[in-house]
């Protein structure tokens, strides 16, 4: 086959080599467009080539580095006709440097840089270096062209035609220069491929997912790693601008138009902030960080970004705060758990405190030690906890003197929390066995209870919380001059008719 190519190109018979060549391009272009591994379907392009043309050699340099004085380039593509004439696997062409010492060769090596192609007939050529340089190979013919990548010299295409000394002008460059095409485009795709399989990696690894909205129209582009994020398949094409944002917690959305409208105003160019997203009724937090790009002119032209999953980071902030609001023993709020209540519910009126302390919780500890004592508290909470409302505040604020702190109830309603408070702690005694000690314990315990309101001055809110405490503070000492086992109110708060009659 590849010698009645050749014998008819010798003749010329254009019509034939035409239609050669056009089926040896399909079969070797959907080689390379369906080979899993790109240098595969090159290996089979080639060889179609080689088989239509008769051939000795076709080739692929790669150019590795161009200098002032030679170039350095590696084989990495053959096809050859017969094992006599391989030369990949030689020393001599493994990253080669070939020198400028040559005009001639110089001259060819430009010509290439500047994408053209070239068909060498040797017997024809000038005596010299370069014509010496081929016969050494064996080199009776030869055509090349330069393959160029994203309009990059990238390396060289040829045939080496050991048998015969044919001019390769018309149908062979066009047929080298198709295929150089092919192989470029493979190459590109490849290239292509690869950053975006190494970009989407970098995604998973850093759990983030990139996007970028254009200015003018709105036109969102994101990463599959980020439409898997907002719960959109990865291969979903286009998701609008306004359905990722309604992915966005209400807040947070405020929080980051904000941040937009100052970027665009000027006022800055980054902006970087944590947001909520909500999936299913489920919530989980990423962090935006965005960069305003702008043209030459200052116009803003995209505001692009990644999306940073730190619900892990979130996690451990959310435990550091509980764990430094917490009291260790009760696991009830300590005085800063105590104080972040308040902030976060100071506006809702009326809010309540009740102190409540342990009637001489000193005798309990010296009759049946402090382990017992710091056990009882801990069951104490329990039961107190058990009276509240899920946004209801306990909090310990020392020793054996709690809060609670309720919001929205009127004083009787509170009073009778208060009394109910009282009651769930004196009615039972406390059974339990420490470690390590053979007989079960049974203490009986009571509480006093003085309730106050959060004043509605419009003073600072550390002010108001500490007239509050000093008010309930005031009651309790009350309760307790009063025989201990009760719950008293400052002036302010109205006890319940229940409690009048109880104090009567
Ligand atoms: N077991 C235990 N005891 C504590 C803890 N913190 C403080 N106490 C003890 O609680 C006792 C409080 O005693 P007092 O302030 O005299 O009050 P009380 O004996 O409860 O008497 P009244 O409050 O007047 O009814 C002290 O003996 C403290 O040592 C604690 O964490 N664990």
């Amino acid at each position: 086959m590849a010698g009645n190519a050749g014998h008819r190109a010798a003749q010329g018979a254009v019509a034939s080599w035409e239609a050669d060549y056009l089926a040896a391009l399909a079969l070797g272009g959907r080689a390379l467009m369906e080979a899993d591994n790109w240098a595969e379907g090159v290996d089979r392009l080639l060889a179609e080539i080689g088989r239509v043309t008769g051939a000795s050699r076709v080739w692929v340099f790669q150019l590795l580095e161009f200098q002032e004085q030679a170039v350095i380039q590696d084989y990495v593509f053959e096809w050859a006709a017969s094992p006599a004439y391989r030369q990949l696997r030689q020393r001599r062409f493994r990253f080669f440097r070939s020198g400028f010492g040559d005009p001639a060769y110089r001259r060819l090596v430009e010509a290439r840089r500047n994408g053209e192609r070239h068909d060498i007939c040797v017997p024809s050529m000038p005596e010299g270096p370069l014509r010496r340089h081929l016969e050494s190979q064996g080199i009776r013919s030869m055509a090349t062209v330069p393959l160029f990548v994203h309009g990059e010299w990238w390396g060289t295409l040829g045939i080496d035609d050991c048998e015969r000394a044919i001019s390769w002008a018309g149908p062979g460059l066009d047929l080298l220069s198709a295929a150089g095409q092919l192989i470029a485009a493979a190459l590109y795709r490849h290239q292509l491929c690869s950053r975006s399989r190494q970009l989407e990696l970098f995604h998973q690894v850093a759990d983030c997912g990139v996007w970028e909205v254009a200015l003018n129209n709105g036109r969102v582009w994101c990463s599959r790693a980020l439409k898997v994020q907002l719960g959109y398949p990865a291969t979903y094409p286009r998701i609008p601008l306004r359905r990722m944002l309604a992915r966005l917690h209400g807040d947070d959305r405020r929080r980051l138009w904000q941040e937009v409208r100052d970027c665009l105003a000027g006022r800055r160019r980054q902006c970087r902030l944590d947001v909520r997203l909500v999936r299913g009724g489920q919530t989980a937090w990423y962090e935006i960080l965005a960069d305003l790009r702008q043209d030459a002119s200052g116009r803003p032209l995209t505001i692009a970004g990644i999306l940073v999953d730190i619900r892990r980071r979130k996690q451990d902030e959310e435990r550091a705060r509980v764990a430094a609001e917490s009291d260790a023993l009760t696991e009830t709020l300590n005085r800063r758990g105590l104080r972040h209540w308040l902030e976060a519910r100071a506006e809702a009126a009326p809010v309540h405190l009740v102190l409540l302390d342990v009637d001489h919780f000193k005798a309990i500890n010296d009759r049946h030690g402090h382990p017992a004592g710091d056990e009882l508290l801990s069951l104490l909470t329990r039961r107190l906890r058990h009276e509240l409302r899920e946004g209801d505040g306990l909090a310990r604020l020392g020793g054996e003197e709690f809060a609670v702190l309720v919001e929205r109830r009127d004083d009787a309603q509170v009073m009778a929390l208060a009394e109910r408070l009282r009651r769930v702690v004196v009615d039972a005694p406390f059974h339990f066995r420490l470690p390590g000690q053979g007989a079960a314990l049974c203490v009986e315990a009571s509480v006093s209870l003085g309730v106050a309101r959060l004043p509605d001055t419009g003073e600072s809110l550390a002010r108001r919380e500490a007239l509050a405490l000093a008010r309930a503070d005031e009651a309790l000492y009350a309760a307790k001059q009063a025989g201990r086992n009760r719950v008293h109110s400052h002036a302010g708060v109205s006890d319940s008719p229940a409690m009048e009659a109880t104090r009567r």
